[in-house]
């Protein structure tokens, strides 16, 4: 079911150049931020023009259609042409679909965006019969962000003994036959105090984990390393992330969590689920599929995790949040097979995940984009609760207190930003 809260009025786009405007997390709004960055490039929204929302399983389907329109009545003045300039819409998922939780797609009514040294700004007009912006370069002050937030996080609906025991029992129902991998979550709890601005939320987010994307859209703001699908054309790249370890506390120490994840057989099992899921659905849909052989390790400050770079091309007109849809769950948020992973999820679990897990992220006019997953995440509602979910994914060889610690890892990036 679609419901557009919104109608589409033509929009009149303007992309103009801008003299170095900071860090752009700076420039998006205190209560209500709109961000996609990772290594301080990226774009941030001011403001809403277009609001559209989704429920049901056509969710990403409904808004493929929807945004198809709005680009088609948009007039669009675009001489930066960089990635994220033009039009752009940031837009956040449900995980499951029959979440009671909203799938947004936002169009701003302002974006600043930064790209390999060169910033712009977009002004998106919804007057109808609006002129282009006058100028061809602008500048904007950098606003003052309010100080670190300070959150004290509780066990949720699913405190750690209750995941404990939801893992055993998935790696009981695993072992009887039918899934093989089953992606479990946890939830924890708190209130943002009143005034916080969540812009430093943000800050420390992309300080602490710059080769993540921080994201905020909607409520639900996080760093996420796994890309679900980034188009550039017809050109399609995904990073598959699955299989854990902590950091060691030291170099040497550090290299042999590094080479036990590789060796770890339970971990190389996890990931080969989550691999094979993604080729799968991606091969009816593309051509020149390519993956890595074999998982690197890819280091985050608080993590190793197995990961495989996917790329392939696509055929014209397929935007990158058909990709998405098409993709999603993979085995990394979901599990093997995907219809008795997902409903065991939901069995297990017993609480909606909302967006956590879903994707999340920005496309463009002519469809290109990027969707992350909405891992190490956190949903911020208007009157300061905050929820933060953490997973990780069960096989046969799973146990149930490693699940816990590796949760409480994937729970860092929040649990530090809000400490
Ligand atoms: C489900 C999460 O992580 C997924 C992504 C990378 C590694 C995972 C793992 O090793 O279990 C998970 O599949 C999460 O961070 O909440």
């Amino acid at each position: 079911m679609t419901r557009t809260t919104t109608a589409a009025p033509p929009l009149t786009v303007s992309t103009r150049i801008l003299d170095d405007p900071g860090t752009v997390l700076r420039h998006t709004l205190r209560d209500r931020p709109l961000a996609f960055v990772r290594n301080g490039d990226g774009i941030v929204g001011i403001g809403e023009a277009l609001r559209f929302t989704f429920t049901g399983p056509d969710r990403m389907r409904d808004a493929a259609a929807v945004w198809r329109s709005v680009v088609e009545a948009a007039t669009v003045d675009d001489p930066v042409q960089l990635r994220g300039s033009g039009l752009v819409a940031f837009g956040s998922f449900a995980f499951a679909d029959d979440s009671a939780d909203e799938s947004v797609l936002i169009v701003p009514r302002v974006v600043i965006g930064r790209r390999r040294g060169k910033a712009w700004l977009t002004a998106i007009d919804t007057t109808v019969g609006a002129e282009p912006l006058a100028f061809t370069r602008t500048s904007v002050p950098v606003p003052h962000v309010g100080p670190h937030v300070s959150v004290t996080l509780r066990p949720g609906r699913i405190d750690e003994a209750a995941y404990a025991a939801n893992v055993a029992e998935a790696v009981r129902r695993i072992v009887a036959g039918g899934a093989q991998k089953v992606v479990l979550a946890r939830d924890l709890v708190g209130t943002l105090p009143p005034g916080a601005d969540r812009r430093a939320v943000l800050l420390d987010l992309a300080a602490a984990y710059p080769q993540c994307v921080t994201f905020a859209v909607d409520g639900l703001v996080g760093a996420t390393p796994e890309t679900l699908a980034r188009t550039d054309g017809t050109r399609l790249t995904a990073r598959v992330l699955a299989g854990s370890a902590a950091r060691g506390t030291d170099e040497v120490s550090d290299r042999a969590a590094a080479e036990a994840l590789a060796a770890s057989a339970k971990d190389v099992e996890e990931h080969a689920f989550a691999i094979d899921s993604l080729l799968a659905s991606l091969r009816p849909l593309v051509t020149e599929l390519r993956a890595d052989p074999e998982p690197f390790r890819l280091q985050l400050p608080n993590l190793w995790h197995l990961a495989t770079d996917v790329q392939a091309t696509l055929p014209p007109d397929t935007t990158s949040l058909d990709v998405a849809d098409a993709l999603h769950p993979t085995a990394a948020v979901a599990g093997t097979p995907t219809d008795v992973a997902v409903r065991l999820v939901a069995e297990l679990e017993g609480v909606d995940r909302g967006r956590y897990a879903g994707p999340v992220g920005w496309m463009g006019a002519t469809g290109d984009g990027e969707w992350m997953l909405a891992l190490r995440s956190a949903r911020i509602d208007d009157d300061g609760t905050v929820r933060a979910w953490a997973g990780a994914g069960v096989v046969a060889g799973s146990e149930p207190a490693r699940e816990v610690a590796e949760t409480a890892l994937k729970f860092r990036p929040v649990t530090d930003a809000l400490a």
